[in-house]
């Protein structure tokens, strides 16, 4: 029997280690620094609001780590830019591990919407602060621009087209609170409609996305599009002459459910872990150049509605 390899994490949490470790407890650090400067971490995991990624992954990478870092990767594509840059020369780098679907499809919608009560937070919290990469676009709306992108891109990350992109936001209390955003890509016409809300709790269980393709169309259902529960296929019945609607009573509609391990953190490590494992310094499931492309869209929403970090 194959004995399993061990992957040594660096993990910063005084609290985590007391809810979770008792019995067996792993070293404790006060800093990061001495994370970076223990040579028995294999990887660190960066969690941390998004207004400090750009610094941790940075110090991280530049110490030799192995990185896996959270969504939304840094503010901006120029950050992500400059990692990416500081990891070639490393040889390093974990980023974030996203679901596929497939289909010929010609059009997705995805919604996420989150009630966050912004106006009674602390002005510390990640939700509000600015400088932390307060707001709904980065904090959620990258998971419905997710969703959008593996529907409707298909291609090699290097070589996918830029869509065509109109974007709109609107602020409260100097924080973007709602994006809503149209791709549209010109050599296919496909097109995505995505949007956010810190405004207004999703219902959970229910449809967050829709694919639609030539012959029918995918519900996707789940909590939010951060944890999808489940899908359901409606394909278009044969002989159905209606070529113009897709009535549920005209269609079959089969649901595929999957077993959800836990929220994404479990996903993201376990498949960093095994990259790890099998030597490769890059996620075949999200390579850099796929955080780039996501990056540079949200750069673009960000520049037609608005929202400017302070440290930009
Ligand atoms: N993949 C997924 O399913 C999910 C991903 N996320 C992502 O995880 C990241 C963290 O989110 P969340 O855990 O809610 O964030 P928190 O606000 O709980 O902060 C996480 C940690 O970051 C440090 N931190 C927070 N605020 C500050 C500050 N002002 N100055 C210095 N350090 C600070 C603290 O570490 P310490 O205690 O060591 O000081 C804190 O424990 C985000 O990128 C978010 O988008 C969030 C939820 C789900
Ligand atoms: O899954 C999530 O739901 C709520 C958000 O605030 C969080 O950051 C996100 O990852």
């Amino acid at each position: 029997m194959s004995s399993r390899p061990t992957v040594r994490w660096g993990i910063i949490s005084q609290d985590f280690v007391k809810t979770y470790c008792q019995g067996k407890p792993p070293r404790v650090y006060d800093t990061y620094e001495e994370v970076y400067r223990d040579p028995n971490v294999d990887i660190v995991y960066i969690g941390t609001p998004h207004g400090f990624h750009f610094r941790d992954c940075m110090q991280a990478i530049s110490a030799g780590k192995n990185v896996l870092c959270e969504k939304s990767f840094t503010l901006n594509a120029k950050q992500s830019r400059e990692i990416f840059a500081a990891a070639r020369e490393k040889h390093l780098q974990r980023l974030l591990h996203e679901e596929k679907i497939i289909g010929d499809v010609f059009r997705v919608f995805c919604d996420f919407a989150s009630g966050v009560d912004i106006a009674s937070l602390p002005s510390t919290s990640r939700y509000r602060d600015l400088t932390l990469g307060a707001g709904s676009l980065l904090d959620i709306g990258v998971y419905s621009l997710t969703w959008a992108r593996m529907a409707l891109g298909g291609k090699i990350p290097d070589q996918s087209e830029m869509p065509r992109i109109l974007a709109a936001q609107t602020h409260e209390e100097g924080v973007e609170i709602n994006t809503s955003t149209i791709l549209q890509y010109a050599s296919t016409g496909r097109q995505g409609i995505v949007t956010s809300t810190t405004k207004a709790l999703g219902a959970p269980g229910e449809v967050f996305a829709v694919v639609h393709g030539t012959n029918g169309y995918v519900e996707i259902e789940g909590r939010t599009p951060s944890a999808p529960e489940s899908f359901t296929v409606w394909s278009k019945q044969e002989g159905n002459p209606d070529r113009a609607f897709f009535p549920r009573e005209a269609c079959q509609g089969k649901k595929y459910e999957f077993a959800t391990l836990g929220r994404g953190f479990v996903h993201e490590a376990e498949n960093t872990a095994l990259d790890i494992i099998e030597g490769r310094k890059e996620s075949r499931i999200m390579p850099w150049a796929e955080t780039l492309y996501i990056m540079d869209i949200m750069d673009e929403i960000r520049r037609q509605g608005k929202t400017v970090y302070p440290s930009e």
